[in-house]
């Protein structure tokens, strides 16, 4: 079983305006809510890819029963721990270009982390874990570090898509997958990163750690796939982004999809494109039937 893990889930608002006048009233063209946050995304997408998976986190309030309902609907798993303060509710103006505010999220007690770290004990041998997005002020810094390492000694492997301060508590596990984009990169090390051969060079440098697999997306750029024995390239497919939220998201599902039905390493990467490709072209999340229309359309390169 794969069990994605949100400890900060969101709705995602996603509002449309010509421009926006900071300091006017600003009225909008449309708007609709999605179910968000970064495992949840990836529960959702691994959903519509025909692989299953369980959703867990802190969920609380009126948005996070809009969160449960809409899992619900689309039959995924999913068993939160119920939090007091409602579930965040993320703001993503598109107005030609793509502006988010992302909340910090509710309170979340000892009771409550106590109990997700019970929940999860029921996993082991054979499943993977997800950890993936902000975590609540109120959790410790060192949290994915915790879960990581539970997880790992228990058999489960181990994905993390998170920034840096998360997940370099994490890195002293064997991790088996992590998904920076290429300013996650540049931010870990201090540089900035604008060129493939510069997401290669930085991301092997991480490659010193019990990772797996590195993957480094760079939206329109393309993506590379580090391993200790291979590096891949790939070239994204052309097309009008309507909706980037959820890109990297669905990176990650595809290629845990790829792998869950036993695809080759090169596959699964293909799939790991064309489903973020699919994200970003689309209003909501991927549909299987626009992946499968951009899979032909990857293009990957084995490098030396
Ligand atoms: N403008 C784009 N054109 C084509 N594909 C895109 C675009 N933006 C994102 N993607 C797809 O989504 C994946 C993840 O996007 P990226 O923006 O790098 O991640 P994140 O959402 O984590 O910042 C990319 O590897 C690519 O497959
Ligand atoms: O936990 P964070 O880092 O605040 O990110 C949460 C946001 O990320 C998303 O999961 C989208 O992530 P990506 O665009 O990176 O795939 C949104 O649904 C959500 O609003």
């Amino acid at each position: 079983m794969i069990v994605t893990v949100t400890l900060n889930p969101s709705v995602d608002y996603v509002v449309r305006l010509d421009s926006l006048h900071v300091g006017s009233l600003n009225r909008t063209n449309d708007a609709s809510y999605f179910a968000g946050g970064k495992g949840i995304n990836v529960s959702q997408v691994l959903h519509e890819l025909q692989v299953d998976s369980a959703a867990t986190g802190f969920i609380g309030g009126f948005s996070g029963g809009f969160i449960k309902q809409s899992l619900a609907v689309k039959g995924i798993k999913a068993n939160f721990v119920e939090v007091d303060e409602p579930t965040r509710v993320n703001i993503k103006l598109k107005t030609g270009e793509e502006t988010e505010i992302n909340a910090a999220g509710p309170t979340i007690s000892t009771a409550h982390l106590t109990s997700l770290l019970k929940q999860l004990e029921q996993y082991g041998e054979g499943d993977v874990l997800v950890l993936a997005g902000s975590i609540p002020s109120s959790v410790p810094s060192t949290l994915y570090g915790t879960l990581a390492e539970n997880a790992a000694a228990r058999g489960m492997k181990v994905v993390i898509d998170a920034e840096k301060s998360l997940l370099e508590p994490a890195l002293s596990n064997p991790l088996y997958l992590i998904k920076p984009n290429h300013h996650e990169l540049g931010e870990y090390f201090g540089v900035e990163i604008d060129t493939v051969e510069e997401a290669i060079i930085y991301g092997k440098k991480l490659l010193n750690y019990d990772i797996q697999h590195i993957m480094v997306s760079m939206a329109e750029k393309g993506a590379v796939l580090l391993t200790k024995e291979e590096t891949l390239q790939a070239q994204v497919p052309k097309g009008t982004v309507r909706n980037s939220v959820g890109a990297g998201d669905s990176s990650v599902a595809g290629f845990l999809a790829g792998r869950t039905k036993g695809y080759s390493l090169e596959e699964s990467f293909r799939l790991s494109v064309a489903t973020g490709s699919a994200t970003a072209f689309s209003e909501g999340l991927a549909t299987s039937e626009e992946v499968e229309l951009l899979k032909p359309h990857v293009r990957i390169q084995k490098l030396v």
